[in-house]
């Protein structure tokens, strides 16, 4: 799929294809459809980032809140969205060891206890050891910091979702 078959959606169909690049918000897909056509990928991802950056702190921990937690109860129960489900098996997080689980459970815990919002990383982009090293240090961090490094591994979950649409073969009867 290109650019210009994405240009040519109609509102449904662009909600459909795009409405899960940032993690159950299709409400972002939404509101960027009216603002066609884009140029290309970066600037389609352009518009989601300044939608992002426009809502109130509020509206960006709301985004974190539909993530779901890394190696939590809906990766076990397979239930999670295809691109998490994709992302957490590809990172290796469907086949933790008894401890490994029991440690990230308890991080994940911490985490949400200190700043309101799951711990969010760009599980294609890591593997358990980092993530779990990733997640100790950025406990630490004031929550302003940590909103700011969240929303960022938000923008890359995003960009490699993009790109995977992106370079999908797309409906052959609509090109
Ligand atoms: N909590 C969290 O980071 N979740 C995820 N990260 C990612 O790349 N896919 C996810 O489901």
């Amino acid at each position: 799929m290109d650019i210009q078959m994405v240009n040519s959606m109609d509102f449904g169909e662009f909600v459909d294809v795009l409405g899960n690049i940032i993690e159950k918000c299709p409400l972002i897909a939404a509101a960027i459809w009216s603002q066609r056509p884009f140029t290309d990928l970066d600037d389609l991802e352009k518009h989601v980032f300044d939608f992002i950056e426009a809502l109130p702190q509020s509206g960006k921990e709301g985004i974190l809140r539909c993530h779901p937690d890394l190696a939590g109860r809906e990766l076990q129960q397979a239930t999670l969205t295809p691109e998490s489900q994709r992302e957490q098996r590809g990172a290796g997080l469907s086949n933790l060891g008894p401890e490994e689980r029991r440690r990230l459970g308890e991080l994940n815990c911490e985490y949400k206890a200190r700043f309101g919002f799951p711990f969010v990383i760009a599980a294609r982009l890591s593997d358990k050891a980092t993530m779990m090293r990733e997640l100790e240090r950025r406990l630490h961090n004031q929550p302003a910091r940590e909103l700011r490094a969240a929303l960022a591994e938000v923008r890359k979950i995003c960009h490699l979702r993009l790109e995977d649409i992106l370079r999908s073969p797309g409906d052959p009867a609509k090109l």
